[in-house]
């Protein structure tokens, strides 16, 4: 049941289009994953994959799937070969933009979505800081990063203020992809309709000022800021972003080519409506095939420049040296046959890769430095299920390779043990090619070694 006052408003705002909106709730949601080019080419893909996938048109790797397929089950789901997503979440990434080599602030990021979504548009290249106020959902977050094979992420669990307090002038771009009412998920997820209040309407835009506030101070002179949410209150979205630019004339609203389907900002649900609303960007289920969603790309005046350095309170992380993690370079001697180059960080007995000029973590919450290599142990180093995601076949000296419809992938995923011959060492899973964690082979026998966290039950 939708929320009596939510119709009510949502009748003034549309008029003669509140029929077609009301009647959007009786259609089913779509289904949709995004394909992760860090793992596969989306034409291999699209010939493998067992669903049947019609492509969502703002997105390069968006697919809505049938009803009746189950991706979230299949093992690719565990390799990292997609991330299932609402269709019109893919889109605020999008108009991100983000390139490779650039710094990238994911302000509101679990549970990673549009986090993995601009790690793939950056191709492992530069920084992006994905951080969650929540810690529950910031460890989903981190889980999220390390299967989709993300190696250059620092996942953080901070406020938006004290991130601010650690970075001035110091992302490329900004992504703020808003906590929110929520009602253009009513239709996806109906406890977010018990949830809906109209005061709760007004404190998420107050919320929303504040996170806005924080991330115009972190962003670089013509750095781009992209806001969004899954609501239609126009108390949030058009109202947010009316109030922001009153503080912060620094920024302007930055036309935008819309895609099929969406539809502009509408300045006249504003009181004080900022010039170029209408260049803002509604999705709306009746529409287009996706949930309701709104976003806006605002631009800081200047010139954006990747030489200017920003501040950031303790300098870059500076890092340990190859002597302290020589038991990793005896394992990747032994087992790798890509070089793992870079900075590395000791965190207690965990070893990670930094990614490039990574700042300083002194004094914050972190999930995650980085790519994480596995455990120094005395004398011998224990791979982590992350460096197993982050590698391809042809990257490691052994494989054991599954085929997706094979009993053994399941009995892996099960945490059994598995029968095979070969030399004794390392042995990378793999499903159809798809890495999917490690295994140690010795006297016919492979050890399971993928984590007990995430391992299936029957
Ligand atoms: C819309 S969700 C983010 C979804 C995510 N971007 C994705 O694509 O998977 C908004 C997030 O903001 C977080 N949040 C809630 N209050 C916040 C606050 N005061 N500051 C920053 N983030 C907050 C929520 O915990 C939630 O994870």
């Amino acid at each position: 049941m939708l929320p009596e006052q939510f119709c009510v408003r949502m009748k003034e705002m549309l008029g003669e289009e509140y029929a077609a909106f009301y009647a959007s709730y009786d259609l089913p949601k779509y289904q949709a994953l995004r394909i992760n080019p860090l793992k596969t080419e989306r034409d291999t893909f699209l010939l493998q994959a067992p669903f049947s996938l019609n492509r969502v048109p703002w997105t390069t790797n968006g697919y809505y799937y049938s009803g009746n397929d189950q991706p979230g089950r299949h093992p690719y789901h565990e390799a990292g070969v997609y991330y299932i997503q609402e269709p019109s979440a893919m889109a605020p990434a999008e108009y991100l933009m983000a390139e490779p080599g650039e710094r990238i602030l994911d302000l509101c990021a679990a549970p990673g979505g549009k986090s993995s979504q601009i790690a793939c548009s950056m191709q492992g290249e530069g920084l992006i800081v994905c951080n969650e106020i929540h810690p529950a959902r910031a460890k989903i977050l981190s889980e999220n990063i390390e299967r989709m094979g993300v190696c250059n992420a620092l996942v953080t669990n901070e406020t938006p203020q004290k991130l601010s307090d650690n970075f001035r002038e110091y992302f490329d771009r900004i992504l703020v992809d808003a906590p929110c009412s929520g009602e253009g998920m009513f239709r996806k997820n109906e406890d977010a309709c018990d949830e809906w209040s109209p005061e709760n309407v007004e404190n998420c835009a107050a919320r929303q000022a504040e996170i806005l506030d924080c991330a115009a101070e972190m962003l670089k002179p013509g750095g781009r800021l992209v806001y969004s949410t899954c609501t239609f209150a126009p108390t949030e979205n058009e109202g947010s972003i009316s109030r922001f630019l009153e503080r912060h004339p620094e920024f302007s609203i930055l036309p935008v080519e819309k895609k099929d389907g969406m539809m502009p900002g509408v300045p006249a649900w504003t009181e004080h409506p900022a010039d170029g609303l209408e260049h803002t960007i509604r999705l709306w289920p009746h529409h287009l095939k996706g949930e309701g969603h709104y976003l806006a790309v605002l631009q800081k005046a200047g010139v954006l420049s990747r030489t200017c350095q920003g501040y950031c309170r303790n300098g870059v992380e500076k890092g340990i040296n190859e002597k302290e993690c020589r038991e990793f370079f005896a394992f990747a001697e032994e087992n790798l046959v890509k070089n793992i180059t870079g900075n590395f960080l000791k965190f207690g007995d965990q070893l990670y890769r930094m990614p490039e000029g990574m700042p300083s973590i002194r004094n914050l919450k972190v999930l995650r430095p980085g790519l994480h290599l596995g455990t120094l142990k005395k004398n011998r180093f224990e791979p982590s299920h992350a460096l197993a995601l982050a590698l391809r076949p042809d990257q490691v000296k052994h494989v054991c390779s599954l085929e997706s419809d094979s009993p053994q992938v399941k009995a892996y995923l099960n945490g059994q043990t598995l029968n095979m011959d070969g030399e004794k060492g390392w042995y990378l899973v793999t499903v159809d090619g798809y890495s999917i964690g490690w295994g140690k082979l010795a006297g016919g026998i492979l050890k399971n070694h993928y984590p007990k966290g995430l391992r299936k039950n029957g």
